[in-house]
Order: C-alpha cells, then sequence, then structure tokens
C-alpha cells in the first residue's frame, strides 16, 4: 500500500450529491455504493472533496452508459479514454464500469477494428466529427482508426476485483470475443509483415497526438490540397497548448486520403505516408496481451492462450530493437525511414507498464526518469526536460498526464522501484488537491491546462490515488 493510503479501509454511504463537510469526516464515507477506498495522507478534507470532485465528474460527463472526456472539448466516446475511466467507474459502480466497455465495444467493425471515437450523438462542439469521417460501418458513426488497447487492461481489472463475481463471469465471457477480434485486428492489419511489433498510422491513434516524437514523420506528409476547415478546438482552449495548423493539415491530410480507400484494413498499412511504431501503442497491446493471456486461462481458452502467447514471445524480442541504451529510454520508430526517433518522451518509459523491459534495462529507465524528476516540479514530463524545444504547456510537448503517470508508477513497482514510484504518486496526488482534475498539468508550475473537469483525470483520483496500490499487481506472470 502506498503512502497516500493511509485511513483503513473506508466504510459505507454518505450521499454526495451535496459538497462535503468537515462534520462528514468523522463517518468518513465517501461514495454510494463504493468499494473500500483508502483515503490518502495527509488533509483528510481536502482528499474527500477531491474524491468527491471526481465523483461528479464522472456523474456530469456520463452520457448514459458512456463518459464524454470532458464538455465541449471533447463531446464523443473516446476509446483509450472509456477503457481508464471504466477503472474510476468501478470502484463506484461495478454495473456502469462493464457498460463503459460495452457501449464502446457496440461501435466494433466488422474485421475488429475498435474505433478511436465514437460519435453516439451529434454534437456541434467538435471538429473533426461524423462528417468529416465520413464512415459507414456502424450507424453512430465512428472515427476509422483506433487508439492503445487498454480496454483489455480494465476487462482484468474488473473482474478481479469484482465484487459481484457472477456478473463479472457474464460480463468477461460476452466481451473476451470481441478483444481477442481486436487484439487479431493489431496482428493482421497493423503488423501484416509480422514484425512483432504493430503500426501506427495517425498521431491521433497513438493518443500522444503532438508528440515530438512525430515531428520527423509527420513533416515528411505533404499535405494535399484539403477542404478548408475550422478548427473547434481553439475555441474552448488557448491555442498555445494545442497542436499547431501545420500538423492538424497533416492530420486531415491523412484522414482524407483513409478515408478515400473506405478506412480499409488491408489498405491503409501500405498506403498511409505516416507510419511509426509508437512505444504507447505497443506497450500498452503487450500488456494488454499478457492480461489477454491471463482471461483465456481463466476462461479454460487454451488454443487462445496459445495463439496470444505467440504475439507476447514475438513482441518481446522486437522491443529490444526500440532500445536506446546511450540514452537510457526506449524510443518510437519511424517504420519508413527505419530510424528511431530522436525525441526522447514519456512513451520511452512505458515497457515498464508493459513488463518487456529487462531488469537492467528498468534500472537505466530509473535512472532517467529520476534525472527528468529532478529537472521539474511535477512530474512525469510527457518530453525530456532538458531538451531544447521541450514546451511545458503544449499538448504532449512537456505537459504532465495522470494516466501516464499511473502507467509508470504501475511499472516501476513491478520492477522493485517502490521509492520512485511512491515519489510520482505522492507527487500527482499534490499536483490534484492543489490544482484540480483537468486534463493535464504544467510540470514546471503545477498549473492545469487543457479541457478541464477531465474524466480520466478523476477516474485515475478514485481507482489509483485513493488507493494508493496502483493497477492489479501481478499481470504479467
Ligand atoms: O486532441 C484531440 O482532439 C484528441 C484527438 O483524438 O486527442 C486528445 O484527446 C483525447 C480525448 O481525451 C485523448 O484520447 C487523446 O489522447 C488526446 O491526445
Amino acid at each position: 500500500m502506498g503512502p497516500v493510503a493511509c485511513l483503513k479501509s473506508v466504510v459505507p454511504q454518505v450521499h454526495t450529491h451535496r459538497s462535503l463537510h468537515a462534520e462528514d469526516i468523522s463517518s468518513v464515507a465517501v461514495l454510494p455504493g463504493a468499494k473500500n477506498v483508502v483515503l490518502p495522507k495527509g488533509d483528510v478534507y481536502k482528499s474527500l472533496q477531491l474524491l468527491e470532485v471526481s465523483k461528479q465528474i464522472l456523474i456530469e460527463n456520463d452520457r448514459g452508459g458512456y463518459t464524454i472526456p470532458a464538455k465541449g472539448l471533447y463531446p464523443y466516446q473516446w476509446n483509450w479514454d472509456s477503457a481508464l475511466v471504466a477503472l474510476g467507474w468501478a470502484t463506484l459502480d461495478e454495473g456502469r464500469a462493464w457498460q463503459e466497455l460495452e457501449k464502446l465495444f457496440s461501435a466494433q467493425w466488422e474485421d475488429g477494428l475498435v474505433p478511436h471515437i465514437v460519435f453516439h450523438q451529434p454534437s456541434p462542439t467538435y471538429f473533426p466529427g461524423p462528417e468529416i469521417w465520413g464512415s459507414v460501418e456502424q450507424p453512430m458513426g465512428s472515427t476509422g482508426i483506433t487508439q492503445p488497447p487498454v480496454a483489455a487492461i480494465t476487462v482484468r481489472k474488473l473482474y478481479e476485483t469484482a465484487l459481484n463475481k457472477e456478473v463479472a463471469l457474464q460480463k468477461l465471457k460476452e466481451l473476451f470475443p470481441k478483444l481477442l477480434a481486436w487484439h487479431r485486428w493489431f496482428q493482421s492489419a497493423r503488423d501484416p509483415e509480422n514484425t512483432g511489433l504493430v503500426a501506427t498510422l495517425h498521431p491521433w491513434e497513438s493518443g500522444m497526438d503532438n508528440s515530438p516524437a512525430w515531428d520527423e514523420a509527420l513533416y515528411n506528409v505533404p499535405v494535399d490540397q484539403i477542404p478548408p476547415y475550422v478548427r473547434k478546438d481553439l475555441g474552448h482552449v488557448d491555442s498555445a497548448m494545442r497542436p499547431k495548423q501545420e500538423e492538424y493539415d497533416r492530420y486531415l491530410t491523412l484522414l482524407y486520403r483513409f478515408r478515400a480507400v473506405n478506412y480499409d484494413c488491408n489498405q491503409l498499412y501500405f498506403l498511409s505516408p505516416f507510419r511509426v511504431t509508437d512505444l504507447c501503442t505497443n506497450s500498452v497491446l503487450y500488456r494488454a496481451n499478457l492480461d489477454l493471456r491471463w482471461l483465456a486461462n481463466e476462461l479454460g481458452q487454451d488454443q487462445i492462450a496459445e495463439e496470444v502467447d505467440g504475439w507476447i514471445e514475438k513482441a518481446r524480442s522486437a522491443f529490444d530493437s526500440l532500445y536506446d541504451e546511450e540514452a537510457g529510454l526506449y524510443k518510437s520508430k519511424d517504420q519508413l525511414t527505419g530510424e528511431l526517433v530522436t525525441a526522447k518522451t514519456s512513451a520511452g518509459f512505458l515497457p515498464l507498464f508493459a513488463r518487456v523491459a529487462s531488469a537492467s534495462q528498468a534500472a537505466d529507465l530509473a535512472a532517467t526518469l529520476e534525472r527528468w524528476l529532478n529537472r521539474v516540479k511535477h512530474g512525469i514530463p510527457s518530453y525530456d526536460p532538458e531538451s531544447s524545444n521541450f514546451e511545458p504547456l503544449r499538448y504532449w510537448r512537456g505537459p504532465v498526464w495522470v494516466i501516464i503517470n499511473w502507467m509508470i508508477t504501475d511499472g516501476l513497482r513491478a520492477y522493485g522501484y517502490e521509492d520512485l514510484a511512491l515519489r510520482v504518486e505522492a507527487d500527482t496526488y499534490e499536483l490534484l488537491v492543489s490544482h484540480g482534475i483537468n486534463e493535464y498539468y504544467d510540470p514546471v508550475t503545477g498549473a492545469a491546462a487543457g479541457g478541464k473537469l477531465f474524466s480520466w483525470t478523476a477516474a485515475m483520483c478514485l481507482a489509483w490515488l485513493s488507493k494508493g496500490d496502483g493497477a492489479h499487481p501481478a499481470a504479467a506472470h
């Protein structure tokens, strides 16, 4: 149990559709229907407020079975957001957590793809919406690309921690074939050359859209004659925090090229002028495959467990080609030039979350991380703070993301770096207590930035920081 966990397992029922008051603390109850919640150390009142606010954010962003990331800025269901948000819902209402995933998989394509955005209901506040994507696969409309596949990790977590085991088994049985189809899609559509690592064909697929890791590959994409467009993100968030216009032009160019072939997964890999081996996607997929194999074993599906094992084995040796020994960090790769990217980003630590790093690589990563942390007030910066073009406020080019902190902390623990894990955990907690629940944070000042009242940050507060024990312990083993 982490340092931010001190009050012993709590305690039933305080109803929280009102603000919490000091007197609530004596009855330390938090969330109706919540499982045992262990509250953070320090100012208990603040901790309670944080949990209360987190819960309210999920409720406010609930659109009936799925949760939008943030009002206005992101009004639809996003893929990896939902899988992470389900972890938060699980602390409040297990049924609602399963529903989040069911809703996401209701948009799965015939070929197995689970889209990066599902457009359940129209909204005028986001661009590019369903009319631009123009995919016809699902009645509700969706994008034709994917995102890091967190869902199997969530399913295992929900299943293992479920109070209602009967329902959990039923849900697992229903979701398992869908997860498997998606993971098979990754193998066939995104690794048709059987390299062991999957390709990412659009910065939006990586989840770290304008990471400096994509600069070289993205600027090699020629901008096509695309229809004029108006960005809506800039109406919600300061342009200094968002991708630049020349990047958006390329995002749109890729979108229109993919749309021209109806997002046919057999063609995209070969025709995309942007094709990278993204560390985030591959690390999440590796970890998700460990969990999928575990779930297959749980269901007695031996042959499927063997199939997944084959993917894991292939990926394990291929991962070494992404390790930059001199940098003490993993790096993404531009598949079209065959070069590792130059940028050092926080995705470079995610092989810890995957459990694919060796002990000595893990030691290097821990040392690199410590160096980064010593350069900023709040970790973990998304980009090397020693780099000359580090931008503490611009999207994925410096700011801190709480979901990434969770993943890296989970990995540090698995490799025995408990002190470092505790440092990141306590720091993240402090960040949220002092600056609220936003999309991301400035690592230099701690200032909250991006979208406000953000779902996955709230979910991490409920599922991780309030418990201080990271993700399920022995996923890899
Ligand atoms: O910037 C955008 O318009 C979208 C495009 O998908 O991407 C951002 O927001 C999503 C919703 O929170 C996250 O899933 C991504 O990780 C994040 O980069």
